[in-house]
Formats: structure tokens, C-alpha cells, sequence
């Protein structure tokens, strides 16, 4: 099988800053790829530009076999962004239902699939309550749930669980694996936090717009003789100094 993602000299500059400097990324179906680096690496750019909402200035992404941008393939992405792109004035169940309205899914389907995804971030309770009155963490997980909710093929997360209680956070994980183990589902995650890097199984740490390495996390523990990532992050960025 094709790989689900492949990324080709990606260069991209906002005005004369570089941000994204000869990016390659090859992700295979069924991976879960996280995206390391501190802020302002070019994380969320190079996730805009796999999604299609921000153009490459050279180089080319290819999505499930489409040269992006492409709008049927929106169809297989869940997204979801690191700013919440909410509607404030209708309910957490009004906002499911019209993001699942954009999807080819039955009525029966839909109602199923917004079940489930209120469930899995712990919202059903606060489903008829209006976005205006979540607190930030609960629009992050309604954010989430909106990502879940049509049953992409792909899951795209900027940040995920930032804002997110520890318990929480961790039946997240549990489900994003189970997603990856059982329904073969290609996820990629942007993160600051070295365990969850961990938990991927390919992690490309990224810095001043540049992937200074990439690999399993044990392949990048054992080529840079240490015991974590964040000693990876560190002599992989003194290595590019
Ligand atoms: N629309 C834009 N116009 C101008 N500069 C931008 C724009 N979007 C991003 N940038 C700049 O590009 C750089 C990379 O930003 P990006 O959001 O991709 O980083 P990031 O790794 O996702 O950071 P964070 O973890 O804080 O989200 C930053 O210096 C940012 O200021």
C-alpha cells in the first residue's frame, strides 16, 4: 500500500521569515506520527499544509494519493486545529451536528458517531449547555470530538490535549491508540511533551523549521546514545547548531 502521507521539499516562508525549510515526511497507513519541537518550530504550519489550508511555496504533499490542496480528501481528514474553531452561540450538540452534517454519513450514523465522540472527552453531560459558557478545556474536547466525529480515515491533531486533566488525557491516548490498533486509523500529533512523543510510533522532531531527526523513539534513543527524547531533542539540535 501507498504511504498514507508523503510530504516532498516542503519550503514555505510567511513574508521573508522562513518557516518550513526542505521538509520530507513519509507517513504509512495505520501510523501514529507525532510532530515534536517547541513553539513556533512550524508544527502547525506543516499540518495546515497537509490538510490544505495553507500553500506550500515549493515542494509538494501528497494525501491518500491527491496532490493537496484537494477537496474531496477532506472528507477522510479529521482536523483538528489548535485555536477552536467553535460556533460560541449554538450548544456542544448543535456544533457536533452541523460538522457532522458536512460529512456523507446517514441520520442514524450521525447520531451514533456524535455519541461516541461526546463520550470518548467526557462532554455528554454538557451537550445542550452553549459553547459561551465552556470553559477552555471543555472547548478543546468538543474540538476533539468535532475531529472524531464523521470517522475519518486520517486524524489530524494540533495539540490535542493541551488544557486537558491527566485522567483525562490518558483515555484520550488509550483511544487514540485503540483507533490505531483496531481501525487502522493514519494519526498524526503535534506536541511539546516528550511522553507523548513516546507513545508514537514515529516521532520527526522538528526545530527553526527544519526536522532534525526522525525514527521510532528507540531507534532515536539508541543512534544518539541516550535514555529519552529530550535528550534526542537536545543533542540533535546542538548537532544542527
Ligand atoms: N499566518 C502567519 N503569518 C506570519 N507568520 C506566521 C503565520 N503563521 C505562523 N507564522 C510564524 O511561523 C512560525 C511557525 O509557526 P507555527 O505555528 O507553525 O509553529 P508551531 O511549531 O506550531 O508552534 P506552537 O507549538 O507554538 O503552535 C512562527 O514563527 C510563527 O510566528
Amino acid at each position: 500500500m501507498n504511504p498514507t502521507i508523503v510530504v516532498e521539499n516542503v519550503t514555505k516562508s510567511f513574508g521573508k521569515k522562513p518557516v518550513l525549510n526542505e521538509i520530507n515526511v513519509t507517513i504509512e497507513s495505520g501510523q501514529l506520527y507525532g510532530l515534536i519541537g517547541p513553539s513556533g518550530a512550524g508544527k502547525t504550519t506543516l499540518v495546515k499544509m497537509i490538510v490544505g489550508m495553507e500553500k506550500s511555496d515549493a515542494g509538494s504533499i501528497h494525501v491518500l494519493d491527491k496532490k493537496m490542496p484537494n477537496l474531496a480528501i477532506l472528507q477522510e481528514i479529521g482536523y483538528m486545529a489548535q485555536s477552536d474553531a467553535l460556533y460560541a452561540e449554538l450548544t456542544g450538540e448543535e456544533n457536533l451536528k452541523f460538522f457532522a452534517s458536512l460529512f456523507k454519513l446517514s441520520k442514524s450514523a450521525q447520531k451514533q458517531r456524535i455519541a461516541y465522540a461526546a463520550d470518548l472527552v467526557n462532554l455528554t453531560p454538557d451537550l445542550k449547555k452553549r459553547v459561551s459558557a465552556y470553559s477552555g478545556g471543555m472547548k478543546r474536547r468538543l474540538s476533539l470530538a468535532i475531529a472524531l466525529v464523521q470517522d475519518p480515515k486520517l486524524l489530524i491533531l494540533d495539540e490535542p490535549t493541551v488544557g486537558i486533566d491527566p485522567e483525562l488525557k490518558l483515555s484520550i491516548w488509550n483511544e487514540l491508540l485503540r483507533l490505531k490498533n483496531e481501525e487502522g486509523k493514519t494519526i498524526i500529533v503535534t506536541t511539546h511533551v516528550m511522553d507523548e512523543a513516546e507513545r508514537c510510533d514515529v516521532v520527526a522532531m522538528v526545530r527553526n523549521g527544519r526536522i532534525l531527526a526522525s525514527g521510532t523513539p528507540t531507534e532515536l534513543k539508541d543512534s544518539y546514545h541516550v535514555g529519552s527524547l529530550d535528550e534526542v531533542f537536545l543533542k540533535a539540535g546542538v548537532n544542527q547548531a
